[in-house]
């Protein structure tokens, strides 16, 4: 048999588990900075829809908040994964985010044969936050955590279009909030009710050591998650504290994996072997 024959077989079983279901997929800044893999990334999506699942992008875009801060001599603070922000923070955050990222995304979608809408947290009221402190009580800003979803929005969008959601929205009173968008892919993977969430990242999953990129921890439960949290820092902490509010609200599986590897979400969705880390909930 043709080695391609052989891989749509492969493809074939979970083609038909994952039909009809709902992915929410994580795009992250760190890997999404190569405009090669933007474009793999696009057609994967395509696909994805093609074949009968129901795609729901959620982007960040922190390396270029990042650089554009920097280009305005703003300091730039992270406390446990969460950039600390005030109002000019957000603005920038919101810009970038809303006005650049998420159109690059949107139109890249577009032209591999599949529309997609953009969305922020103010489209629709799709949703709403509170303000939120450091892991240890610290006061940072306006980082918003999203209290309500309305996967009306979501639902209504999805029927003929690929939704592509940024981080940012408001609060009761309508002061714009900065989002961590690993805390928004859970928020709305759980409202969703998911099948999965798959969070692409810079590196190769959870990593035991995080010198050591071999290190990767193939799979894990929501309490060995858990655990681990109580003492992580970095931009895994957030990523790791979505899978578990998602798990804990009913997404059956989490995923971490690498972006920087060419349609990494294909190979994790449609191959026998799967890659990166999988979060379970507890046995
Ligand atoms: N145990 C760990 N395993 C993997 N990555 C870790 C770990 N601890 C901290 N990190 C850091 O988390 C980063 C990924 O988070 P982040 O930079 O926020 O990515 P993204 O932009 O994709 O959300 C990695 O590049 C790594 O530096
Ligand atoms: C509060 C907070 O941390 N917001 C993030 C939003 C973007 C994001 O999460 O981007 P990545 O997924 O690329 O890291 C930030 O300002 O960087």
């Amino acid at each position: 048999m043709k080695p391609e024959v052989g891989t749509l077989l492969e493809a074939l079983p979970y083609i038909r588990e994952f039909h009809g279901k709902t992915v929410v997929i994580k795009y992250g800044g760190a890997a999404m900075t190569e405009p090669e893999l933007r474009e793999d990334f696009a057609r994967d999506v395509v696909l994805l829809k093609y074949v009968g699942l129901n795609p729901i992008i959620v982007h960040g875009g922190g390396p270029d908040i990042t650089a554009y801060m920097r280009r305005l001599n703003m300091p730039v603070e992270f406390v446990g994964g969460l950039r600390v922000s005030d109002a000019d923070t957000v603005e920038i955050a919101k810009m970038v985010l809303v006005g650049k990222v998420n159109k690059d995304i949107v139109s890249r979608i577009n032209r591999h044969g599949q529309p997609a809408v953009g969305l922020s947290g103010d489209d629709g009221q799709l949703f709403r936050v509170s303000t939120m402190t450091g892991p240890g009580g610290e006061d940072i800003g306006f980082v918003g955590k999203i209290e309500r979803v309305d996967v009306g929005v979501i639902n209504h969008i999805a029927e003929d279009y690929i939704p592509v959601i940024a981080s940012v929205g408001a609060d009761r009173i309508g002061r714009s909030h900065n989002i961590n968008a690993d805390e928004a892919a859970g928020a709305i993977a759980r409202a969703m009710g998911a099948y999965k969430v798959m969070f692409l990242t810079d590196v190769a999953g959870w990593l035991r050591d995080v010198d050591d990129p071999s290190s990767v921890i193939s799979e894990a439960s929501a309490d060995d998650v858990e655990t681990a949290l109580l003492t992580m820092e970095g931009g895994m902490r957030p990523k790791l504290q979505a899978c578990i509010e998602a798990i804990h609200g009913g997404v059956t599986y989490a995923h971490i994996i690498d972006g920087r590897l060419p349609h990494s979400l294909l190979l994790e969705l449609f191959t026998d072997a799967g890659i990166g880390t999988k979060v379970r909930p507890a046995s």
